[in-house]
């Protein structure tokens, strides 16, 4: 039967990409969604920006929100500080498995643990499963409309400490308005957009920055 987009993009990094190397891997999956298929990767513009604030935080402890095949997850684990926690879910299962594979074809299969299952089913579990008390930085790229509820999770279970900070994708395409008006709104966040792109494309999209207050 059909292979699925996810698994072609394996394939084209597994035969594009030098093992060990992260940057090779991004490369090959940037190449394929502007040569070959469009995916929903973060990308290279938006991704530079979120290198950018990784790098500004150097946290100690990660969570990202949405695997889906990676390629972000490769961008934050290259960058991160020997002994870092770097906890990423994904729903999809088949995206798992695919994102497993270009994780450890970059060789950063150590840096971060792939969990499976729904972020608010996992979330509460993040201090008995992982010993994880509070996220430095948290990259927000799942389904849209769980971004509202989410952040309100994370308050509730206690995750965020004063000067945690939340990125979050997508928040002009596909969008993610309550979000947006909650924390723009919030007395608790201060809050940056960066301007940008949807990935590989000249739809306009941007990233929001948004630093917990206690
Ligand atoms: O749903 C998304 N992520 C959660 C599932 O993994 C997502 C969707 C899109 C997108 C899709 C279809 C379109 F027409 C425009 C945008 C883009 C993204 O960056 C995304 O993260
Ligand atoms: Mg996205």
């Amino acid at each position: 039967t059909r292979s699925t987009r996810p698994q072609r993009m394996l394939k084209a990094v597994q035969k594009n990409a030098t093992k060990g190397n992260p940057e090779s891997v991004i490369s090959a999956i940037d190449y394929f969604c502007k040569h070959s298929e469009w995916a929903m990767n973060v990308g290279d513009e938006k991704g530079s920006i979120l290198d950018s604030v990784v790098t500004e935080v150097n946290p100690s402890t990660v969570l990202e929100l949405g695997t889906y095949c990676g390629y972000s997850t490769v961008r934050i684990a290259r960058l991160l500080s020997p002994g870092t926690k770097f906890i990423t879910l994904e729903f999809n299962p088949a995206n798992v498995t695919v994102a497993r594979q270009i994780i450890a074809h970059a060789g950063l299969q150590d840096k971060v643990t792939v969990v499976e299952g729904s972020s608010g089913d996992l979330i509460p579990q993040m201090k008995e499963r992982f010993g994880i008390t509070t996220f430095d930085f948290i990259f927000l790229d799942h389904w849209k409309d769980r971004y509202l509820p989410d952040i309100k999770l994370f308050e509730e279970c206690g995750l965020l400490r004063k000067g945690s900070v939340l990125l979050a994708d997508n928040v002009i395409c596909p969008g993610a308005p309550e979000y947006l008006e909650y924390v723009r709104n919030s007395p608790r966040y201060e809050n940056r957009y960066y301007p940008a792109h949807l990935e590989y494309t000249k739809v306009e999209d941007g990233l929001e920055k948004s630093v917990f207050l206690g």
